[in-house]
């Protein structure tokens, strides 16, 4: 595999304690894609992203981001929304996004202001008065409002409304360029799958499928939806 990959996992192992969580994944991802990363409850997904991230270094394999192995190199490229919020409860919105700027040189503190707007949150508004929903739109908000190489999307849209999730993957698509490439996990396939150009599939700690979303439909004659229950029936 190329270095000159924005992303590339050779035989990439993961076990907590005992029980093998990654199985010898290998990827590799160009700038420029809208990546679906797909698979059940517990397949690894999070613990993938993690790793993407520099959040767990003890793996087996290689990672290289943009060349580098996860390191403050890497964390400067990489946007990362994790599954939990962890905003601080005391913060107002504005709060969140002055801390973001201050701490991100890439960080556009207007076009999170105007993101704001456009998901009619109050910048004042404390995230602990805020809905589920709304606390995971600030997070998306801030995360997309960096100028990276690569954003991690762990289920960015678990408690957002139908309504939202649509003005959602609108924000991720008209923020992202062809210099960058957005990793997205869901479980919301149906939802989503308009906006996927690669779909990578884990099943049981191993990589079940890893295809350009118009091969799989091509190939199957069916929706993401239907190719992931039938891949995963029980
Ligand atoms: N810190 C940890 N210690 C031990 N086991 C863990 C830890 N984190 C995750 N696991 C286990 O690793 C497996 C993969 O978890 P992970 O969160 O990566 O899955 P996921 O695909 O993101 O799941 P979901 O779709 O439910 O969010 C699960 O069996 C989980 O119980």
């Amino acid at each position: 595999m190329s270095n000159n990959a924005l992303v590339s996992l050779e035989h990439l192992s993961k076990n907590y304690g005992a029980y093998p969580v990654l199985q010898d994944i290998s990827l590799r991802l160009e700038a420029g894609s809208i990546v679906g990363l797909l698979g059940p409850n517990g397949c690894g997904k999070t613990t993938m992203m993690k790793i993407m991230a520099g959040l767990i270094s003890d793996y087996s394999g290689s990672v290289l981001i943009d060349g580098h192995r996860p390191d403050v190199h890497t964390k400067s490229i990489v946007s990362y929304l994790p599954e939990k919020t962890y905003l601080r409860d005391s913060l107002r919105a504005v709060d969140a996004v002055d801390i973001f700027h201050d701490f991100y040189s890439d960080f556009d503190r207007k076009k999170a202001m105007e993101m704001l707007n456009r998901f009619q949150l109050d910048p004042r508004q404390r995230i602990k008065s805020m809905s589920k929903g709304m606390q995971e739109k600030v997070q998306l908000i801030l995360v997309m409002s960096r100028e990276a190489r690569l954003y991690l999307l762990d289920e960015p849209m678990a408690g957002v409304d139908p309504a939202a999730r649509s003005v959602i993957l609108d924000t991720i698509l008209t923020n992202y360029s062809e210099n960058s490439t957005v990793m997205l996990s869901t479980h919301l396939i149906y939802d989503v799958e308009r906006i996927f150009d690669r779909i990578v599939m884990l099943g049981y700690g191993k990589m079940v499928m890893n295809d350009t979303v118009d091969n799989i439909r091509n190939q199957t004659g069916k929706s993401l939806d239907e190719v992931f229950r039938e891949v995963f029936r029980c």
